[in-house]
């Protein structure tokens, strides 16, 4: 592995690599909640919609025809939607830590396996440059097979983000979402790289899952992946991570996760 001089380098053990929740299981619970999402912001997407070929708009044309030009958005938030969704919300606040913020159950009850969260950033392949944007940055995640993904919100990760989010368009369609680097987020699921570390009076209570997301992935859901290449020629599936529980979590309790690294 190339050593890079960020503060906190997360990772996956090899040994560790089983998943609690296969990929399938994993990709249905995306599409449900960013098909809710999508169906929840149609009536601001109809230019997106009017864009897009006939055969992606004619899954939607109930929906719209069902919302009048002009009428009000159906006016939930993403969070009500995640939790209409999967029975829970997950939400940023100050951290049980001292001095930190952190991520909690905000409502309802996360069952064992489910998707409690998604790694957000931009995804490096091993061969790609990114000593500058690791500097002292403690928000990279490190996969199994040396891709990285710098999750920071700050500085010039999130300059190289936005950068690599305006670039990837079909049309008017993003192909990644861009809003967890502001307050209004549209995927409520994009808060894992904020997950504290565990120790032994805070034990884990998710871990990490790393997906490639199929090519044929609904073009129009693409706007709520979090995750985007930094090379533009990047060919094949999109690298993401997801956060799995790994027991109940319920109302009020905070995630932790194994960074199995040392943290600084
Ligand atoms: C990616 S951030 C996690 C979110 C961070 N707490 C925040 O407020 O944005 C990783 C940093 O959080 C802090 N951190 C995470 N887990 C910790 C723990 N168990 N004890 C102390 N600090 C921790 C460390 O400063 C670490 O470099």
């Amino acid at each position: 592995q190339r050593p890079l001089p960020c503060r906190t380098l997360r990772y996956v053990p090899a040994e560790l690599e089983d998943k609690v929740v296969p990929d399938a299981e994993v990709l249905r619970t995306l599409l449900a909640v960013f098909r809710a999402l999508f169906a929840n912001a149609l009536p601001r997407q109809r230019d997106v919609l009017a864009a897009l070929p006939e055969p992606v708009r004619s899954k939607y044309q109930d929906l719209l025809s069902a919302q009048p030009r002009g009428a009000p958005v159906l006016g939930f938030t993403p969070q009500d939607v995640l939790y209409q969704t999967l029975g829970f919300s997950v939400a940023r606040a100050a951290s049980s830590l001292a001095a930190a913020g952190g991520v909690f159950v905000a409502a309802g009850r996360a069952p064992r396996g489910a998707v409690v969260g998604m790694y957000p950033g931009t995804v490096y392949q091993k061969y790609e440059p990114i000593f500058f944007q690791s500097i002292g940055n403690p928000f990279i995640f490190r996969c199994l097979d040396g891709v990285l993904i710098d999750g920071n919100d700050k500085g010039i990760s999130k300059v190289v983000y936005r950068s690599c989010n305006g670039r990837d368009r079909l049309g008017p369609l993003r192909m990644s979402d861009s809003t967890w680097l502001t307050s209004e987020m549209q995927n409520p699921l994009a808060v894992g790289q904020y997950v504290n570390n565990c120790s032994n009076d805070r034990p884990a209570n998710v871990c990490y899952q790393e997906l490639d997301v199929p090519t044929g992935f609904p073009v129009e859901l693409k706007q709520y992946l979090p995750n985007t290449t930094y090379s533009c020629a990047q060919q094949g599936p999109l690298r993401c991570v997801v956060l799995v529980a790994l027991r109940d979590v319920g109302q009020g309790e905070e995630l932790f996760s194994n960074y199995y690294t040392v943290v600084s």
